[in-house]
């Protein structure tokens, strides 16, 4: 028997299929992403299978890139021969709103409260419940799991969590909620194994096309950087990340619409807005092009300035991990967002930083560093597969 896991990001759809045993999630046997689905753009499928690696390219140019590398999942599951058979489908939905904080069992009914909180997260939360749609159809009769980004923050305080707005504006549920929970809870999980320090006062950074931090004591979060929707914070891939409301009214007094705003700070802004180049940082890196630096530099600097906030919060800092496709992959990085909290006595072990792989969790910094630092390949799929077992009991 095996769970089939479904991460729709704003940028791409992770899949993997985890067998199981006696109650435990076992190592994936089937496991891949399609990247690049961007309207128009070249979608790239990469998987692999029984430890062989695969790679397709197909454009979809009539359909939404989602949905057509959903379809293609569908049929590249039905192809491949010998899988066991898939006992649940587990799913990463982005927005749970106030109901939802435990992983439930999809029904209509709560398909139907989800899909109303689509506006919060525009980039993620239909492109999720279409996943679940669509595997219903894969899979009829088969539990379609859903595990909910903004769970892990539960624990923040009301103070954390309220919005300075008008009583009849947060009885509405207008609050901070917090995002990339499961990436969190995974990564918690890993530090909790490796680091003594790690029950202390310890600031996560998942930074991949949709960034965030979260300031976290004894393992449960105690604040973090992306609020009421997945717009808030960091700066990012293609969005603005914290941005001052009378910048929208200005928009607004210009003839901005809802859709246009919408496009605007979710799809055009962040590194691709900034450097007018891409939302990739890989590409930027490589870019002579003085507006990709720039782009760069206010990335780190935004981390640097929100850092500080969860920094605050947490009354110090003892640990700092990096993870998602930028905190994983890209040394420099993590060393400039280091040379920022130098004052707190960060040091960083400059070829360990470097010999960091995608594969392992490892400590990067010093023996003498104040702060621990480390880097965490973050896992969504394993954690979601685990909340289906754990939900399911098979
Ligand atoms: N070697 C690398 N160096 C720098 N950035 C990288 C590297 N590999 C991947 N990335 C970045 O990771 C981003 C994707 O992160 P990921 O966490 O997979 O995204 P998503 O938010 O869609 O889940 C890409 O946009 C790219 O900028
Ligand atoms: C919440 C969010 O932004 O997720 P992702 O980084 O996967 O786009
Ligand atoms: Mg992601």
């Amino acid at each position: 028997m095996a769970i089939l896991t479904v991460n729709a990001g704003s940028s791409s759809l992770k899949f993997s299929i985890y067998p199981t045993q006696q109650g435990s999630v076992l190592p994936s046997i089937l496991s891949g992403s399609f990247e690049g689905l961007e309207p128009g753009g070249k979608t790239e499928l990469r998987y692999t299978y029984e430890g062989v690696q695969h790679a397709e390219y197909f454009e979809d140019v009539d359909q939404d890139p989602f949905i057509a590398a959903l379809m293609h999942l569908k049929e590249l599951l039905l192809e491949i021969k010998g899988l066991p058979p898939i006992r649940a489908v587990s799913h990463r939905i982005v927005h749970g709103g106030s109901e939802f904080f435990q992983p439930v069992v999809s029904t209509d009914a709560i398909l139907e409260k989800l899909w109303a909180m689509s506006a919060l997260a525009p980039l993620h939360q239909p492109h999720s419940l279409d996943g679940v749609k669509a595997f219903s159809q894969v899979f009829p009769g088969i539990p379609q799991v859903l595990c909910f980004d903004t769970a892990f923050h539960k624990t923040m305080s009301p103070l954390e969590t309220s919005l300075a707005l008008p009583k009849e504006i947060t009885d509405q549920g207008v609050r901070r909620y917090g995002f990339h929970g499961i990436s969190y809870q995974y990564i918690i999980g890993e530090l909790l194994e490796s680091s003594s320090r790690s029950r202390d006062r310890v600031l996560m950074a998942h930074l991949g096309n949709g960034a965030s931090l979260c300031a976290a004591i004894d393992g449960k979060s105690i604040a973090t950087t992306m609020g009421f929707s997945a717009l808030d914070g960091l700066m990012m891939g293609t969005r603005s990340g914290s941005l001052d409301a009378g910048v929208l009214m200005y928009l607004v007094e210009r003839g901005y619409t809802h859709d246009q705003l919408q496009d605007l700070l979710y799809r055009k802004s962040g590194l691709l807005g900034v450097s007018t180049i891409s939302a990739d940082m890989r590409k930027l890196k490589s870019d002579p092009n003085p507006l990709a630096k720039e782009a760069i530099e206010l990335f780190i600097y935004k981390i640097m300035r929100e850092g500080g906030a969860m920094i605050a919060c947490l009354g110090g800092l003892d640990l700092i991990s990096f993870s998602g496709g930028i905190g994983e992959h890209d040394p420099d990085l993590r060393s400039s967002v280091c040379k920022k909290f130098e004052w707190l006595g960060i040091e960083l072990d400059e070829a360990l930083n470097q010999a960091a792989t995608k594969e392992l969790t490892l400590k990067i910094s010093t023996p003498q560093s104040a702060v621990e630092v480390w880097v965490v390949p973050t896992d969504e799929g394993v954690m979601t597969a685990q909340e289906a077992l754990n939900l399911l009991h098979f």
